[in-house]
């Protein structure tokens, strides 16, 4: 982990904002997202389900449905020339950019991997696409510990776990300067869930910047050096992960860290606000126990000592 700040950026996020339009309603999955990501840096988002963690991935690849608008821009920095990823057209997308300079791990591998082809087969047409045919894809699937038999399996034949490692094994192949990896722990056993994200720190230290979607907080804490936290489409807090491990200062962070299992295992009381009727005011506030009156009015992402913060009721503020 490291707090120091650093001076050149992968990607710089701003004001990034994603709508679903639903024949009855409008979703607000994602809202005004300002985030940036070094190379060599390791960020973790995190958040309960549903608060847009994936739509936010997503946007960045051009992966939306047809239902969706987004607004904002995303500049993708790095050797190869400077692109709006939100603006960018999908031919630019699918030939320079999804897969060659932004590898997506997907949540959901069963469904990302074309049936008809063993892992094999897709592992050095990967290789082949991004001009690292020399690059042997049984050397890249035990970096994610899958067997060379393994390989020979079609993707019915997998284990949900193999599957996921499959799809990681396919995103890193290429060697993408910037990671979006969506849950790419979920379904494994430990050792391999330390495995996984140990993989994806030895990138970072490479000098890759990756961007891990997680509920797991202790994955988080194992390799990440920065943390964002969404709630309710928007991030409540973001701070380096040393200081947010030892002291986060949103009430919504601080539940998250004290519903695990080794530290109170206490759940976070009520659910999380439907996200087609938010209300006006803090979202955290109908299950904050520090919320008060002034909590009726959103509060802004402001800057303090190390970080950022959206609270009115902060912990550890000497109000
Ligand atoms: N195509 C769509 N049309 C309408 N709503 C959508 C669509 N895709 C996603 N959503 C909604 O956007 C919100 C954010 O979803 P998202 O998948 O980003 O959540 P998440 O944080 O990744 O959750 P999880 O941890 O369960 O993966 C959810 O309320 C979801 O229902
Ligand atoms: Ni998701």
């Amino acid at each position: 982990m490291s707090t120091t700040v650093r001076t050149s950026t992968m990607l710089t996020i701003k004001d990034l904002t994603v709508r679903f339009r639903l024949p009855d309603a409008i979703v607000e999955a994602v809202t005004g997202i300002d985030l940036a990501v070094a190379p060599g840096e390791l960020l973790a988002v995190v958040g309960e389900s549903g608060c847009g963690k994936s739509v936010l991935a997503h946007a960045l690849l051009g992966l939306l449905p047809a239902n969706a608008t987004v607004s904002g821009t995303a500049l993708l920095h790095g050797n190869d020339a400077l692109v709006d990823l939100l603006a960018a057209d999908e031919k630019t997308l699918a030939r320079t950019v999804r897969g060659r300079r932004v590898g997506l791990v997907p949540q959901s591998p069963a469904t990302a991997l074309t049936p008809v082809r063993t892992g094999r087969h897709l592992l050095q047409e990967t290789l082949r696409a991004h001009g690292r045919a020399r690059t042997d894809a049984e050397t890249v699937a035990a970096g994610v510990g899958l067997a060379p038999a393994d390989l020979d399996l079609y993707p019915h034949e997998l284990s949900g776990g193999m599957a996921q490692r499959l799809v990681t094994a396919l995103a890193l192949a290429p060697d993408p300067p910037l990671l979006l990896a969506d849950e790419p722990t979920s379904g494994l056993d430990r050792p391999l869930v330390d495995a996984t994200l140990d993989l994806l720190r030895a990138r970072c230290d490479q000098g890759s910047a990756v961007i891990l979607i997680t509920h797991d907080l202790a994955a988080a804490e194992r390799v990440a050096d920065t943390v964002a936290v969404m709630y309710a489409s928007r991030i409540v807090e973001h701070r380096p992960a040393r200081e947010f491990f030892g002291g986060p200062r949103h009430p919504y962070a601080h539940a998250l860290l004290d519903a695990l299992p080794d530290r109170a295992f206490t759940p976070i009381p009520g659910h999380p606000p439907m996200l087609t009727d938010l209300p006006a005011g803090c979202a955290f506030a109908p299950r904050c126990p520090r919320a008060a009156e002034e909590c009726g009015s959103r509060p802004g992402l402001d800057s303090d000592e190390q970080g950022r913060l959206a609270c009115h009721h902060p912990i550890g503020a000497h109000r």
